[in-house]
């Protein structure tokens, strides 16, 4: 619709419902900054504990820290939470299910905005010029909704030293040239550290533990540490590192047999078909697994389920 269809749109509606302001509806037919909007803790817990499989940690880390933080009146930085697995593990998944807990329109949404690496920012000789991008874009962004979500994936392929561009907004100021950055939410997804996690995964399995018995101190540091040293993790050597303006470093753990069978059912459901547990079983036999020997991980985690499920 035109604005001016629109508003009369917008204005016969809630003459007739009389209840509704313009406002109220203006924002459900088109779509408006959330304000002093908190979560819905329960929801977004609810979902992750049903559609997120296998990963435990992440469940517990992105739900305690949005919830801490869209409650926190006087948030004094923006949300940075930096994700990091094997490929195929939920990442963008979880990623999905934020933005949609935050903005209805989840990732269509005008306050969600993802970058993808090899896509925004190809070429290793513009750096300068995608630094200057990323901070216009930002900043035009957060001014027009402090709420925006940044999505940042393929972090590992990202040029060192782009993403140190917008540290200023990740940092402790009240306001930059007149924006403040406060109550934005930045999320960065990168396979870098994919290799540490697993280590750490194997160690518990080989010595007769529950994954579940993993805990977020046995992975963070050493992730922190390993994502600062590795070159190609978008973050080496980055000052948002340096000055721990990253709030959480969370590990995606590497999928299991069991879970990819659950990706399977999960994605039969989604398209309304019966549960069929030979199918279920077959496509789970068709992924590959590792480490060689005791073939236990996914080494695609749940990413080729759905097409494999088309053969079947
Ligand atoms: N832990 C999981 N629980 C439920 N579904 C999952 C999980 N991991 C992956 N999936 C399914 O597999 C699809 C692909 O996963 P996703 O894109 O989130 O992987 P990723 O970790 O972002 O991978 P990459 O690092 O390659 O980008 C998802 O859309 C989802 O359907």
């Amino acid at each position: 619709l035109e604005p001016i269809s629109m508003a009369i749109a917008v204005g016969a509606a809630s003459a007739l419902t009389g209840y509704l302001s313009y406002t109220d509806l203006y924002c459900r037919l088109v779509e408006c900054c959330p304000k002093e909007q908190p979560l819905n803790a329960s929801a977004l817990k609810l979902q992750l504990e049903e559609k997120l499989f296998g990963q435990h940690l992440a469940t517990e880390v992105i739900l305690k820290a949005l919830t801490g933080f869209r409650n926190n009146k006087n948030s004094k930085k923006p949300l940075t939470l930096s994700l990091h697995g094997w490929a195929g593990t939920g990442k963008n998944f979880v990623s999905q299910i934020v933005a949609e807990n935050l903005h209805p329109k989840g990732l269509k949404s005008n306050f969600v905005h993802l970058f993808v690496s090899t896509l925004h920012f190809p070429h290793e000789q513009h750096i300068k010029l995608y630094q200057d991008q990323l901070r216009s874009w930002i900043q035009g962004n957060v001014s027009a909704c402090a709420s925006s979500m940044f999505i940042f994936d393929e972090m590992d392929k990202l040029h060192p030293g782009i993403i140190d561009a917008i540290k200023p907004f990740l940092d402790y100021y009240e306001q930059i040239d007149g924006v403040s950055y406060r109550k934005a939410i930045f999320i960065f997804l990168s396979n870098a550290g994919g290799d540490l996690i697993t280590k750490t995964a194997l160690e518990f399995w080989r010595a007769g533990r529950k994954r579940e018995d993993i805990q977020l101190k046995d992975l963070e540091h050493i992730l922190s540490v390993g994502v600062f040293n590795n070159k190609h993790s978008g973050l080496w050597h980055s000052g948002l590192i340096d000055k721990n303006l990253i709030d959480y470093f969370i590990p995606f753990l590497p999928l299991e047999y069991t879970h990819v069978k659950m990706c399977v059912r999960a994605e039969m459901k989604a398209r309304g078909s019966a549960i069929d547990e030979d199918i279920v079983t077959r496509v789970a036999e068709e992924m590959t697994f590792f480490p060689k020997d005791e073939k236990i991980y996914s080494d695609k985690g749940c990413k080729t389920v759905q097409s494999r499920l088309d053969f079947h």
